[in-house]
């Protein structure tokens, strides 16, 4: 048996190996401790191998479900192997086989699977051609069967950058990468599985497309010509196919997505807006779960993908706020909602069936579920008029109800069938002729042991005899020691107990075989009508997964509507100008969690294009700025927004650069993360890009920081010209509007009242006068002491800045020779447009940045000459030596 398992582990070396051994799964060797340290199952050892003790952890094969879930989530993937072969008939160990692998990006079973989320596995073929990369990309959501490909070029660092954003976007579980790459400077996502380069072979992965759609042509699904996207497809389809151990007749369709189909958002932007997880990373409260009213599995995931998929085409979104509009006008949320909660997940029990892993109360969950269609369509056509062409309307077509599968499944399962089909009980009486017959055998095993009983008291005149049946001895007759002496002839002994004897006589052991083997029969019979009604639903899958895409998007968009009713949401307007206008908004999450949430305007447009946001600490800029971006996103999504009215133009990407936080793990500071962001979005931004900058620059000294915030908010304002918040804490900014036109100062208000502060949190126009930074510090605790120090020194700050007390940078050059060289005329030399005019701001009075001090221009001393006249690199340690003491020398003299 050992032999039989080390061939078996040799095909699966990465893998746990779950080897079936009677009622448990073995792990051995590795595997076994492995397991048992992870799953905390105990670690024994039996036999030898080698001289050492073979160890191994068990766990019982009736769950299993539970410990792989366990290590799928922890990235583990598991080789499931059964025994094939019949134990009675086996000559050596029974045949066994790996009938099921499951890593983490193929997850079909709904144990495994969270429900609300998508577990896509991926494929990346890179082909390098001249200096050129082209990246193909093929996804596939095993659960769904949605399979997508995509493919981008260009030169190295470009194809690296947009890779990383597509991984981001697509958040695989699992990566299928070719094992001759290198990766060792990429960056991971997920999980990494390597398999051979030819794999992924172009040609190959063309035609195993064709093969698994069952067309000759992939023209009519629009990713004809791809390359490296094929050969994607290619590595994909064969590896996914290989952990079911057969094929997957539920993927029937493949899409190709394009670059500029969404709006772009990065990793940090996804992060910084708490889309579907927080910044602390928990799932809740976030933009999703506030919305996540679904009713169904589906439709919450299908919600999910629409919040990280915001098309920038607007019809897409438009489509959804007429339906919205037409849902919340005809009422119809709240009888659709309690229609759609009977609803299963019909698209997992439909790849399950595909798969052949469908379990009975699957099918009868379906079976429900499609017999709530008829109500569904007629809550839906309450909402539009015959003819109209709405999202609502192709909805109500899309869930029409399959008869023949409906019939078919009604024919067939029990109302309440068992859990699983060795169990017996899944089909239906009447579905078939002879199951019920050999169920009638064994069921009127009853009536026929009480006839037995009756007649056999009354032949051997013992009125306690009993007909019994237990399942070792089966059935028997039971008569007490002192009837014993009247037990007839044809009574063959089975047991002895001590106050009883058991018999058995040819009567009962014909009725016990006939019953005994037609409940074995019975079982056969509906594991076999089980395989062959899997098979006749085969042909409804498509069918089926139409309804489950069509019921998915009627429930999202219930949600959508419901929650805008219940919040005061409105229809935003998708306009072609370029515009974002939000007369009221409101941050979604925030103003469900604080008791009064203050509206504020937001006035963008082609003439002002970028708000200098300044305010008090805990004024509420990022909450003023992130409520924008998401307002614009929900638009774009479909959804109402939290405002009184909002016109938004075109956006093509949401950038965003909030916080402070330092990528450790990755070896970048908190400085750097914020400068990697900022060059992101420099070099990403467009005219079409919403930019929000939240205190960028305060990473580090601060005449660095304010030069950096001052060129950055020029490159936006002249060269991206996107729509861009930028708060900021540099007071020296907000005079930026003067000379630029595009640019406007706004504030967060506040007042100070006695010694408190009290937040206004309404955005008003102008800049704010002043930062409150000691009383915020004081509200949040530090103690007095601490406060009145700091007072003191911002007095003493603020009198020298008045003064204009000449304080030297420690850190700068020496003095300046040009006027140029102060940091903040560096900033502006380094605007890279040129603008002629560009001055540095001056410092107000409200800051603590000291000015540098201009120093008249003077003859050189004659150290200085000696020191310019030094190369360094050129010096013995001997010559810089006696340089040093020639220097000290002239110091002297001059003091
Ligand atoms: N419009 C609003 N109405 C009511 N409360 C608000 C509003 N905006 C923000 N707040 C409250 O103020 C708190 C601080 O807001 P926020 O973090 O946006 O301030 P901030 O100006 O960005 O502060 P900092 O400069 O310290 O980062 C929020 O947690 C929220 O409770």
């Amino acid at each position: 048996m050992m032999q039989q398992y080390l061939r078996i582990k040799a095909d699966y070396p990465s893998m746990l190996v779950f080897y079936r051994m009677g009622d448990f799964y073995e792990l051995f060797f590795e595997d076994a401790e492995k397991a048992a340290r992870i799953l905390g199952i105990t670690l024994t050892a039996r036999g030898t191998a080698g001289g050492h003790p073979i160890k191994m952890a068990g766990v019982p094969f009736h769950s299993l479900d539970p410990y792989l879930a366990k290590l799928v989530k922890l990235g583990e993937s598991c080789a499931i192997c059964e025994q094939i072969g019949d134990p009675a008939l086996a000559k050596g160990p029974v045949e066994r086989k790996v009938v099921r692998v499951v890593t983490p990006g193929t997850l079909t079973d709904a144990d495994l699977l969270p429900e609300k989320a998508e577990r896509p596995l991926l494929a990346l073929c890179t082909v390098v051609q001249r200096k050129t990369v082209t990246t193909g990309l093929a996804w596939l959501s095993l659960a769904s069967g949605k399979l997508k490909l995509m493919e981008f070029a260009g030169d190295a660092r470009l194809a690296a950058v947009r890779l990383v954003q597509e991984l981001e976007r697509i958040a695989p579980a699992e990566v299928l990468r070719a094992d001759s790459l290198d990766m060792a400077d990429e960056p991971s996502f997920g999980h990494t599985q390597r398999v051979p380069e030819w794999h992924f072979d172009v040609v190959a992965g063309h035609k195993s497309l064709l093969d698994q759609l069952g067309v000759a042509t992939l023209s009519g699904f629009g990713v004809d010509g791809l390359g490296a996207a094929f050969g994607a497809a290619g590595a994909l389809l064969r590896y996914a196919q290989s952990t079911q151990g057969k094929g997957l007749q539920h993927v029937k369709n493949v899409a190709l997505e394009s670059e500029s189909e969404f709006i772009g958002l990065d990793a940090a932007t996804r992060r910084n807006l708490e889309l579907t997880e927080t910044i602390r990373g928990h799932e809740s409260p976030t933009l999703f779960s506030l919305l996540d009213g679904c009713r169904t599995a589906m439709g919450s995931r299908l919600l999910r993908h629409w919040i990280h998929h915001a098309r920038r085409d607007q019809s897409v979104a438009r489509a959804r706020h007429e339906a919205i509009a037409a849902l919340i006008q005809r009422e119809a949320t709240g009888d659709l909602s309690a229609t759609l909660a009977r609803v299963p997940d019909i698209e997992r029990i439909t790849t399950r069936i595909a798969l052949l892993s469908a379990r009975p109360r699957d099918l009868s969950c379906l079976r429900d579920g499609l017999t709530q269609l008829p109500a569904l369509r007629e809550g839906l056509a309450r909402c539009f008029i015959p003819g109209d062409s709405t999202l609502l309307r192709e909805l109500h077509e899309a869930i029409a109800e399959p008869q023949e599968c409906v019939a078919l499944l009604v024919r067939a399962i029990a109302e309440e069938p068992a859990a699983m089909v060795r169990d017996g009980g899944v089909f239906a009486r009447g579905f078939d002729a002879e199951l019920d017959e050999l169920r009638a055998l064994s069921e009127n095993a009853g009536q026929f042991l009480v006839e037995l009983e009756a007649r056999e008291r009354a032949r051997t005149g013992i009125a306690n005899l009993r007909v019994e049946y237990n399942r070792v001895h089966g059935f028997y007759i039971e008569v007490t020691n002192g009837q014993a002496d009247k037990v007839p002839d044809d009574y063959r002994r089975r047991q002895t107990l001590k106050n009883c004897e058991r018999y058995i006589t040819p009567e009962l052991k014909a009725f016990e075989d006939k019953a005994l083997s037609a409940q074995d029969r019975a079982l056969a019979r509906e594991k076999l009508l089980y395989d062959l009604l899997l098979a006749e639903l085969a042909p409804h899958i498509v069918c089926l997964q139409r309804i489950a895409s069509g019921i998915a998007q009627a429930d999202a968009l219930v949600a959508l509507a419901a929650h805008a009713l219940r919040n005061n949401w409105c229809a935003p307007q998708l306009v072609d100008a370029p515009c974002l206008s939000i007369v009221e908004g409101r941050h979604p999450v925030v103003e469900n969690q604080i008791e009064r949430f203050i509206a504020n305007d937001c006035r963008l447009s082609d003439e002002r294009r970028l708000l200098l946001i300044t305010g008090p600490n805990m004024g509420g800029k990022s909450t003023f700025m992130r409520q924008v971006a998401l307002i614009t996103l929900l638009a774009y999504v479909g959804s109402y927004v939290p405002a009184a009215s909002a016109s938004i133009g075109p956006i093509d990407r949401i950038f965003t650069r909030i916080g402070a936080s330092d990528d450790l793990a990755n070896g970048r500071s908190t400085f750097m993360v914020e400068m990697t962001e900022s060059a992101a979005i420099l070099n990403g931004a467009t005219a079409q890009s919403l930019v929000l900058m939240d205190e960028v620059g305060r990473g580090t000294s601060t005449f660095d920081g304010l030069a950096l915030a001052w060129a950055i908010a020029r490159h936006l304002i002249d060269t991206s010209r996107s729509f861009t918040l930028f708060a900021t804490h540099y007071f020296e900014l907000t005079q930026l509007p003067e000379t630029h036109a595009s640019a406007v100062n706004v504030h967060l208000s506040a007042v100070e009242h006695k010694d408190n502060i009290v937040f206004l949190h309404a955005v008003q126009e102008g800049p704010a006068s002043q930062s409150y930074g000691l009383q915020v510090a004081q509200l949040a605790g530090v103690p007095p002491g601490v406060i009145r120090a700091a007072r003191r020194h911002l007095a003493r700050l603020e009198s020298q800045a008045l003064g204009a007390t000449p304080q030297l940078d420690l850190f700068a050059a020496p003095a300046p020779a040009e006027p140029e060289t102060d940091a903040r005329a560096e900033s502006s030399a380094a605007g890279d447009d040129g603008a002629a005019d560009e001055t540095a701001p001056a410092p107000t009075a409200a800051t603590v940045v000291p000015a540098t001090a201009p120093v008249p221009a003077a003859a050189p001393s004659p150290a200085l000459q000696l020191l310019d006249g030094i190369d360094p690199d050129a010096l013995t340690p001997r010559e810089a030596l006696e340089r040093l003491y020639e220097l000290k020398r002239l110091a002297a003299s001059a003091a």
